[in-house]
C-alpha cells in the first residue's frame, strides 16, 4: 500500500522548501506547479486554448507564455483567474493522476503530492494524509515579496486569492510552522513522517 500525502499551503509559505526536503530523503514528490508548467508548453492543448482567451499580448517574443503578465490579470481578476483554472487545471490533474499510479505500480511506500490548491479545489478527498506548510501572514507578505519582487498590493492580492492559510489549518491532519527557522520546520517535516511510521523509507 502506498501511502498518498497531500502538501499544501499559500503562496510563499514555505512547501517547495518541505518537498525538497522530503524529496532529499528519497520520497517521490508529484509537483502541481512543475506539471502545470508543462501543461502550458507551446503548443500543448492548454496553451491553445489561453492564446485563444488571453490573446498574444500575454506571449512573449518567443512564442512562450509571459508568466508574470498573466500572472498580472488573474491574480487581480477572479473571473480571468477561474477562466485559467478551467483551462489548465483538467489536465494537470491527469499529469498527476498518471505519476501517482505509476509511483503506486512501483510500490512506493509513500508518494507526496505537492499542490498548493488542494482545499479550495476540494483535492483532499484523494489523498490519505494531508499537511500544511503555515506562516502567519505578515511573515507571507515578506516572503512572497521579497520572492517575487512584489508591491505590497500584488503580494495581497496573489494571497487574497487562495483560501485563508488559518482556514487551511483547521482542515489539515498535521501542520509545519514555518515561521521560524528552515532547519526549525525540517525537523517538524522529519517528525511527521516518524509519527506516520514511513520513516525512515
Ligand atoms: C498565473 C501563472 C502563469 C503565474 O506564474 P508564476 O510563474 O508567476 O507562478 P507559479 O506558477 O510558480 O505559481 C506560484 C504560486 O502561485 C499560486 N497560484 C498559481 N496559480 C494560482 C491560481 N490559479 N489561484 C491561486 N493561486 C495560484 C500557487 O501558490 C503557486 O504555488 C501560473 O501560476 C499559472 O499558470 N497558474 C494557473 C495554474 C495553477 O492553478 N497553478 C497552481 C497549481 S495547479
Ligand atoms: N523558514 C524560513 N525562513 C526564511 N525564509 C524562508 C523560510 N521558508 C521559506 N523561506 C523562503 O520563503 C520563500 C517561499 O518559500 P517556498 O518557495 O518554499 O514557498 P512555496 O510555498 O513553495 O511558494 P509558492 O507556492 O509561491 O511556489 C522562498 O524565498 C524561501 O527561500
Amino acid at each position: 500500500m502506498t501511502l498518498i500525502v497531500g502538501l499544501t499551503g499559500g503562496i510563499a509559505s514555505g512547501k517547495s522548501t518541505i518537498s525538497s526536503y522530503y524529496q532529499s530523503l528519497h520520497i517521490p514528490i508529484i509537483d502541481a506547479d512543475i506539471e502545470s508548467r508543462l501543461a502550458v508548453e507551446i503548443g500543448e492543448p492548454a496553451y491553445v486554448e489561453i492564446v485563444a482567451h488571453f490573446g498574444k499580448d500575454i506571449l512573449h517574443q518567443d512564442g512562450t507564455l509571459n508568466r508574470q503578465k498573466l500572472g498580472e490579470i488573474i491574480f487581480s481578476n477572479e473571473g480571468e483567474r477561474d477562466v485559467l483554472n478551467s483551462i489548465v487545471h483538467p489536465d494537470v490533474r491527469r499529469r498527476m493522476d498518471e505519476k501517482q499510479r505509476q509511483a503506486v505500480k512501483m510500490g512506493e511506500k509513500i508518494v507526496i503530492l505537492d499542490i498548493p490548491l488542494l482545499f479550495e479545489n476540494k483535492l483532499n478527498t484523494m489523498v490519505d494524509r494531508t499537511i500544511l506548510v503555515y506562516v502567519d501572514r505578515d511573515i507571507q507578505i515578506a516572503r512572497l515579496r521579497n520572492r517575487n519582487n512584489l508591491s505590497y498590493e500584488q503580494a495581497v492580492n496573489r494571497i487574497n486569492a487562495q483560501m485563508p492559510l488559518l482556514e487551511k489549518k483547521a482542515l489539515a491532519d498535521e501542520v509545519i510552522n514555518n515561521n521560524g527557522t528552515i532547519e526549525n520546520s525540517l525537523q517538524q517535516a522529519k517528525n511527521i513522517l516518524e509519527k506516520w511510521h514511513v520513516f525512515p523509507i
